[in-house]
């Protein structure tokens, strides 16, 4: 059984409708990628796979339960953790804070929280040294760190990242590459939406694209990237490559 199942996901945004029978799945442990352009319907999945947006029909089940339009806060205890665009730290608040705000929902249980603080340290120790700096006066780099680290604090099965290379500089988009393949090493899966192509190819077990609503590729990294319609997606008719190289892929066990 997938940890995440989506099936027949139809959605719209008022009187428009903006997704159209999209099925994916993403295992224990794996990294699947969500990849298409601008308005390709990427964080709608998303909002509707984490609660946030009713989808018109379809299902959603996470470990074999339906969580199709239950409460976001439920399905965060339930083991699915969702870390919006936009890097949205609490500027005035410290590192340690911001983590601590991660875990509101356990916020009752104090040892609970250290511990899974302790372990964000541990997969993010640049973290544990700014433990006491203001989360405004970061790079943009250490602020997708710290709402990831956040996004970890609800001690996710799955954990879904929007966008977090938007904006960051290339040295930023290869440290953020790292720090997902350590949450994958320490059994969390991803579901990764990005723009980024190398980095999808580089990370992801398999790999979903979207255009307009539909799912028009979908299969393992090495299958997709074969497709010439990724080629042509990313680099246009007249210079598309016949298969889209990755660059150096990230070493990873296979998951099971
Ligand atoms: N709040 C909204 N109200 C109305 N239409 C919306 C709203 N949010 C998104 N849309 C429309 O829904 C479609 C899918 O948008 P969505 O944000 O899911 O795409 P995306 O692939 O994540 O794009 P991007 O990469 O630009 O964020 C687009 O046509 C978009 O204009």
């Amino acid at each position: 059984m997938a940890l995440l199942e989506v099936r027949g996901l139809c959605a719209r945004h008022g009187a428009v409708p903006v997704l159209h029978d999209v099925s994916f799945h993403v295992g224990r442990g794996e990294i699947v990628a969500l990849l298409g352009g601008n308005g390709a319907g990427k964080t709608t999945v998303a909002r509707c796979v984490s609660g946030l947006h009713r989808p018109s029909s379809g299902e959603v089940t996470l470990d074999g339960r339906d969580i199709t339009r239950c409460d976001p806060r439920r399905i965060v205890r339930w083991g699915l953790s969702h870390v919006s665009e936009g890097r949205r730290v609490f500027p005035s608040l410290t590192v340690e804070e911001n983590l601590t705000l991660g875990a509101y929902l356990d916020g009752r249980r104090t040892h609970v929280v250290a511990e899974r603080r302790e372990g964000v340290y541990r997969t993010f120790p640049r973290l544990a040294e700014r433990r006491t700096q203001r989360a405004g006066s970061m790079s943009g780099g250490e602020q997708q760190m710290l709402v990831i680290g956040r996004g970890l604090m609800s001690a996710p099965a799955l954990l879904v990242l929007d966008e977090p290379s938007a904006g960051l500089a290339p040295a930023s988009v290869a440290a953020l590459g790292e720090d997902i393949a350590a949450i994958r090493a320490g059994g969390t899966a991803v579901l990764l939406i990005e723009q980024h192509l190398q980095l999808a190819l580089r990370l992801a077990d398999r790999l979903v694209v979207l255009r307009d609503g539909h799912v028009i590729l979908s299969g393992s990294t090495e299958e997709v990237a074969a497709d010439p319609r990724i080629g042509r997606m990313y680099f246009g008719d007249g210079d598309s490559p016949d298969r889209v190289v990755p660059e150096t892929r990230q070493a990873h066990s296979s998951p099971s």
